[in-house]
């Protein structure tokens, strides 16, 4: 378990470190565009959760949005303070 932070600080240093195998490094390498798109993708499926799956199944999707969504930040350069100064 982890919070948004934790996950957001792992995912900077997996761009930092670059580990071999790492998925998040492969999104980052594949650019804003397709990162976006994942971004649209996940936000789909949880729209479609909350209609009509578990509220399991919606935590799940909830949480791959969550996690596309930072790494389009990543992709972009954003940082947390970037977007927490707007909340
Ligand atoms: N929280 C996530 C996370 N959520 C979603 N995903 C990715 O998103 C996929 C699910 O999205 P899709 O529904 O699009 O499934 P898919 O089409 O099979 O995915 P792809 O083949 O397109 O990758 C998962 O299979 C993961 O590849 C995640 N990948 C990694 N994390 C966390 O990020 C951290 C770093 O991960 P690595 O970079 O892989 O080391 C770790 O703490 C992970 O738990």
């Amino acid at each position: 378990m982890k919070t948004f932070d934790e996950l957001f600080a792992e995912l900077t240093e997996r761009a930092e470190t670059r580990p071999a195998g790492s998925g998040t490094v492969a999104a980052l390498d594949a650019g804003v565009h397709a990162q976006g798109k994942k971004v649209l993708e996940e936000a789909g499926e949880v729209w479609l959760a909350a209609e009509h799956e578990s509220d399991e199944a919606l935590a799940e999707e909830i949480s791959q949005l969550l996690y596309r969504v930072q790494v389009l930040m990543l992709g972009r350069g954003l940082t947390l303070d970037d977007v927490y100064r707007y909340l």
